[in-house]
């Protein structure tokens, strides 16, 4: 495997020269970036009922559904590398760019079974509690394993302690990883299985309706498809006296086609819509769906990859589980020719999802910068 999606996640969370240190000393308050204040929850979330899409409203959901993805202005200001001015720059470009929609949306009637969800968070949870060296079993330096702990870690750059511990691991086709998987808890094989394939199973119906509301065969981007990846997040509470030097994961787009967030029901997923950092609460019984950066490609920047970040508190733990969708590394990622036409040229030239991998390790930044490179010299 030449670039494989934990490469990919890596790239979300590490900063050049981010040390992975255990987080012993609290450091001076006036040398922290500012922890952005979310606004309460945004009851403009666009909802998206899964199980009418197989019904006689089908084309409204799905126009529904890209309105939801859609990005309606886009103002680039020139993103500095220096990663002194990395943390500013960027927000500065996403407060822009994010003036005017959401690029996620709350899918419920999902068809996820009520016990299955309960089922992968119980083992996730039992997985988090066992103790670190059974944990660390699972810890490798090598970002091309099938399966990988990532660590809590300190930022020595950005000087915050980024909280969450992550198990990623490859998991489509199910029977082709399984083995890798761990094995205590005795549970975890079984409900990770169950999950997985159902979450696949919702991939695939959403990614029909994304690409019918492009415009094209309604199969045209699951034919991209390669594998699917996965991130089981546990932020542990922290205490009361760190929580300003602490985030569960800094601000970041996925480099996904589609991510599918299931939360547990304490909140911490924040999104940046029309300029304000907003909670996205947990409803029960839905998913979250984020937009990423090939989706933005795709669609021919029509779409948007969403910023988004996850906080700590100190009250109670939390789990997620994001399900990372990504292409096949020879599939072509640049716009198709349908969505070209002397209103619309394209943003981005053709380009193998291989080629982005690659791009993502010399370039590495929290955001849809990824694409740059890729960008027609017009655009
Ligand atoms: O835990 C969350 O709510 C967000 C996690 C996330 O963004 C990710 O795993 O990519
Ligand atoms: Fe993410």
């Amino acid at each position: 495997m030449s670039a494989t999606m934990l490469q990919l996640a890596e790239g979300l969370l590490a900063l050049p020269g981010a040390k992975h240190l255990p987080h012993t000393d609290k450091d001076p308050i006036s040398n922290l970036p500012t922890l952005p204040e979310a606004q309460v929850s945004d009851s403009s979330i666009p909802i998206i009922d899964l199980e009418a899409l197989h019904g006689p409203r089908r084309s409204d959901i799905v126009k529904q559904l890209g309105q939801a993805c859609q990005h309606k202005g886009f103002f680039a200001v020139g993103a500095f590398f220096f990663f002194f001015f990395f943390w500013k720059s960027f927000l500065l470009e996403f407060i822009l760019d994010a003036s005017c929609a959401k690029w996620y949306m709350v899918v419920k009637n999902h068809g996820i079974p009520r016990t299955t969800v309960s089922n992968i968070f119980d083992t996730t949870r039992e997985f988090f509690h066992l103790p670190k060296e059974e944990r660390m079993k699972f810890y490798t330096p090598d970002p091309n394993s099938d399966i990988r702990l990532m660590n809590a870690y300190k930022d020595e750059v950005a000087n915050v302690f980024v909280a969450r511990e992550s198990l990623k691991f490859h998991c489509h086709p199910v029977e082709n990883y399984v083995n890798k998987w761990p094995t205590n808890p005795p549970s975890f094989r079984k409900y990770a299985a169950e999950y997985l394939t159902n979450v696949r199973r919702v991939e695939i119906t959403l990614l029909g309706a994304i690409s019918e509301s492009l415009g094209l065969e309604r199969d045209y981007i699951e034919k991209k498809l390669g594998g699917h990846y996965v991130s089981l997040n546990y932020y542990g509470a922290c205490e009361q006296s760190d929580l300003e030097l602490t985030y569960g994961v800094r601000a970041h787009t996925d480099p996904t086609i589609i991510t599918i967030l299931l939360q547990d029901d304490v909140p911490g997923l924040q999104v940046l819509s029309e300029g304000e950092w907003m909670d996205v609460n947990p409803i029960p019984g839905t998913v979250v769906v984020h937009v990423g950066d090939l989706l933005q490609a795709i669609s021919n920047h029509k779409f948007k990859s969403l910023l988004h970040q996850a906080m700590v508190n100190c009250e109670k733990e939390r789990m997620s589980i994001a399900s990372y969708c990504y292409p096949s590394s020879d599939a072509m990622i640049g716009p198709p020719k349908k969505l070209i036409d002397n209103d619309h040229p394209a943003v981005y030239q053709d380009f193998t999802f291989k080629e982005f991998s690659e791009q993502m390790w010399k370039v590495i930044t929290f955001t849809d910068t990824r694409l740059d490179s890729f960008k027609c010299s017009t655009a």
